[in-house]
């Protein structure tokens, strides 16, 4: 049995008097990877930038982040610097977030690598174009050697892979790291990312709000909703036997090729600061009852791991 890396224990994070996140409960082990689903601005971004912690100035957090026996909430600024992008690191969205667009490649290689470990230049450069060659990157040289304007998006996003995995850290967090990218593009990033955890046993803990991606490539899955996980399982599992109504609409949402088109999700996800008490998805669930608004449901488990928070009876709700 693998260990366990990391452990979010009552995580809660607001933004000023608006609470976000509401006590998470997550864990991650090593070699696992983690996918969290969820729809645009159900929280996915907060939940990780408070594990990287790089949560913006107006964030307050509450909870536990354990990784590897220290609680990295409780860390001062310069001891988490230490962690963050060498044993935690990061791939955005969008790799014009990671690159300096004036300064070649090369540079922001060696400065980033440097700023962690003591090693030459050409020790980097070796390192780089191995890792280039790993993500697929075959001209490694030219790379080396370019400014990110002059290369792909694709290419901008392997190449900002690479710089993230190159201190092999024991912990990558990926936050949509294909969305920005055309479907073969996103295809040979979800493989190298397979490869990555197949070669280095690195956790990964992928966002996404395609609950088919995360499917494909997940261990277990999250689902978040309103900053809450609402449901949590191993992915075959949950994909097979969704509890919570929400998780059943959001596979209902997933395009089927030669299937019918989905309707999409009806209705938005609640004003944070319009959640107060009861279940967070009582607008938008056609089987709320009275219970549903004045009580908070607690974790149902369905099996040794899989769970949903819904006081709703599950056979009375349809797929
Ligand atoms: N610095 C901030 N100050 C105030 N509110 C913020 C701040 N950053 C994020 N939020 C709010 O937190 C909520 C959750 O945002 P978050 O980016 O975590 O969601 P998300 O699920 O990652 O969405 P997306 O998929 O669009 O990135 C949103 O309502 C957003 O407006």
């Amino acid at each position: 049995m693998n260990r366990e890396i990391l452990n979010l224990k009552n995580l809660s994070v607001s933004y000023g008097d608006i609470n976000i996140l509401k006590d998470i409960d997550l864990s991650l082990k090593k070699g696992e990877i983690l996918g969290i689903v969820g729809e645009s601005g159900s929280g996915k971004s907060t939940l990780i930038k408070s594990i990287m912690g790089i949560l913006d100035e107006n964030a307050s957090i509450d909870g536990e982040i354990n990784f590897e026996g220290k609680d990295l909430a409780s860390l001062s600024l310069k001891d988490y610097r230490k962690i963050k992008g060498k044993e935690i690191s990061m791939i955005f969205q969008n790799p014009t977030e990671y690159f300096n667009p004036t300064r070649k490649i090369s540079k922001q290689f060696i400065e980033t690598i440097r700023s962690h470990n003591d090693i030459s230049k050409q020790e980097i450069q070796k390192k780089s174009i191995n890792t280039f060659k790993f993500l697929g990157l075959q001209d490694g040289k030219k790379i080396w050697n370019s400014y990110p304007f002059e290369l792909s998006g694709g290419m901008n996003q392997r190449v900002a892979i690479a710089l993230s995995i190159m201190l092999e850290p024991k912990i990558l967090l990926a936050d949509e790291p294909t969305s920005a990218l055309d479907v073969t593009v996103q295809a040979q990033v979800v493989k190298e990312l397979l490869k990555l955890r197949q070669k280095l046993n690195t956790s990964i803990i992928l966002v996404t709000h395609n609950i088919g991606v995360a499917s494909y490539m997940s261990d277990n899955i999250g689902v978040m909703y309103g900053g809450r996980i609402i449901e949590y399982g191993e992915s075959e599992e949950l994909i097979n036997n969704p509890k919570h109504p929400y998780t059943k609409i959001l596979i209902n949402s997933v395009p089927v090729i030669n299937g019918n088109i989905p309707n999409g999700i009806e209705g938005s996800l609640p004003n944070f600061q319009d959640i107060k008490e009861g279940c967070v998805f009582l607008d938008r669930c056609k089987y709320a009852s009275r219970e549903c608004k004045i009580k908070v449901p607690s974790a149902k488990y369905w099996g040794k791991s899989h769970w949903s928070s819904c006081l709703i009876e599950n056979e009375e709700i349809a797929l």
